[in-house]
């Protein structure tokens, strides 16, 4: 099995470039099967996700080259309307591909993507989404079928929670669904302004992506589009956190700073120095890291998917800090990890209490998932002697040439069998 060592003690510094964002990217390939013509997409990152959905749109009949960087899909022969469990088992963005199925080709039938290490993750939105347009949904045998042999219709949908695959899913559907569809309480996220453009490329009419309420009136017909998909805030945000753990100085190229506000405002609570320009952010810290509170909220909020990272910092933070997760029931897998290397940390319900530690030790720990394996690399960056960490193809979903980029700025890393 394949693990990550990591020596600790290095300080970081220099010019580490942010990659297309994984959640942004997923959702794009996802709508690139509404276009009768071919599509481009640009700046694509190299993950294990990029190429599971690949191999999703290649199961449904879709043409898919991945070349460095740039990714082709040619749609028109997509004839399948099936997305088998072994591939939706890898990656639970596969079940994105459901509403492009339905609004194309009127039925989708997809396996029930089941829970994962951070909470159950219902889809429960979504299908509620695809009820409201016309389809009637059916359950059985570890799948779930959509149907709307007389196409979908737009419908007026409140979402109980801002939901970010729901949000997508129901806006894929409804920009070929006859006459208008309004979403009230989307998700906010800059990946669904992202799709949204990728979609207004391919002929779509949606408006208001990225506020309250998400307008689209239906149109006939989509074609492909060349599209160039926005930088990962949250790879940004790791890379941001690890030179403020290390005593670091490093400029974090192509991150887009609008985007990363409440990490940008929380490091900056915590002492460290932030410069911001067009092209990126530079992060240097000079003095000790002070602790902060963190709470998990949906966009504009401080992401769910930077929290693990954040937690770390606090473990060799000056004081105590709050890390409340409100996105996630579950999403504390890596509490147990950083504990092994020394963290003192305890869980009370939604919060963790994290005192901050002179120093933490390397030890072998596993990567629970994408974003833990994250946060035991920051650890170890920082933590005496090696850490080894396991179960490494969550991180491989999830950050582009990740050993590479940490090298490149000065980190001890390597990956070995
Ligand atoms: C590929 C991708 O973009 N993944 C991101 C996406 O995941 P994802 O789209 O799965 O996240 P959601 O926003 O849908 O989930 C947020 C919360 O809503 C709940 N929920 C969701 C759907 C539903 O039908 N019913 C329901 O109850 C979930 O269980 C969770 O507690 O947004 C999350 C929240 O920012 C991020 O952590 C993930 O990295
Ligand atoms: C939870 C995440 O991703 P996914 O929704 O793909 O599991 C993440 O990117 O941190």
């Amino acid at each position: 099995m394949e693990k990550l060592i990591v020596r600790g003690g290095n300080r970081l510094s220099g010019t580490v470039k942010v990659s297309g964002a994984k959640n942004a990217v997923l959702p794009v390939i996802a709508a690139t099967l509404l276009g009768t013509t071919p599509s481009t997409l640009e700046e694509i990152p190299d993950l294990e996700d990029v190429r599971t959905i690949a191999e999703v749109l290649e199961h449904l009949g879709a043409a898919v080259k991945i070349e460095p960087g740039t990714l082709y899909v040619d749609s028109s022969n997509v004839i399948a309307c099936e997305a088998p469990y072994e591939l939706v088992r890898k990656m639970r963005a596969s079940f994105l591909v459901m509403g492009p199925l339905l609004a194309r080709e009127g039925c989708a039938k997809i396996s029930l993507p089941g829970g994962c290490a951070i909470g159950t993750r219902p889809i429960d939105l979504h299908l509620k989404g695809f009820e409201a347009l016309g389809a009637e949904i059916v359950m059985g045998h570890g799948f779930i079928e959509a149907r709307a042999p007389q196409g979908l219709k737009g419908a007026r949908i409140y979402l109980d929670f801002p939901s970010v695959g729901a949000t997508e899913n129901i806006m894929m559907a409804a920009s070929m669904a006859k006459g208008q569809t309004i979403i009230e309480n989307p998700a906010e996220e800059p990946e669904i302004v992202d799709l949204a453009n990728i979609l207004n490329h391919m002929g779509a009419n949606i408006r208001g992506a990225g506020t309250k309420m998400i307008r689209i009136e239906g149109v006939s017909e989509l074609r492909g589009a060349c599209h160039t998909v926005i930088p990962d805030r949250i790879e940004a945000g790791t890379y941001m956190v690890a030179a403020a753990m290390t005593g670091g100085d490093v400029y974090v190229e192509n991150a887009l700073t609008e985007h990363l506000k409440p990490v940008i405002a929380k490091l900056k609570e915590a002492g460290v120095l932030i410069e911001e320009d067009v092209n990126g952010v530079r992060v240097c810290a000079t003095g000790s890291i002070r602790a902060v509170d963190i709470k998990t909220l949906p966009y504009p909020g401080f992401p769910t998917d930077m929290q693990a990272q954040f937690m770390a910092l606090m473990t060799v933070a000056q004081g105590t800090s709050i890390v409340t997760e409100t996105v996630f029931e579950n999403r504390f897998m890596h509490v147990d990890e950083l504990k092994r290397m020394g963290a003192a940390i305890k869980i009370d319900g939604r919060s963790a209490v994290v005192e901050g530690v002179a120093k933490l030790t390397g030890c072998p720990v596993k990567a629970t998932d994408l974003r833990a394996g994250a946060a035991l690399v920051l650890a170890g960056l920082v933590a005496e002697g090696q850490t080894e960490i396991g179960y490494i193809h969550h991180i491989d979903r999830g950050y582009d040439r990740l050993v590479e980029k940490f090298r490149s700025i000065g980190a001890n890393i390597e990956r070995v069998d």
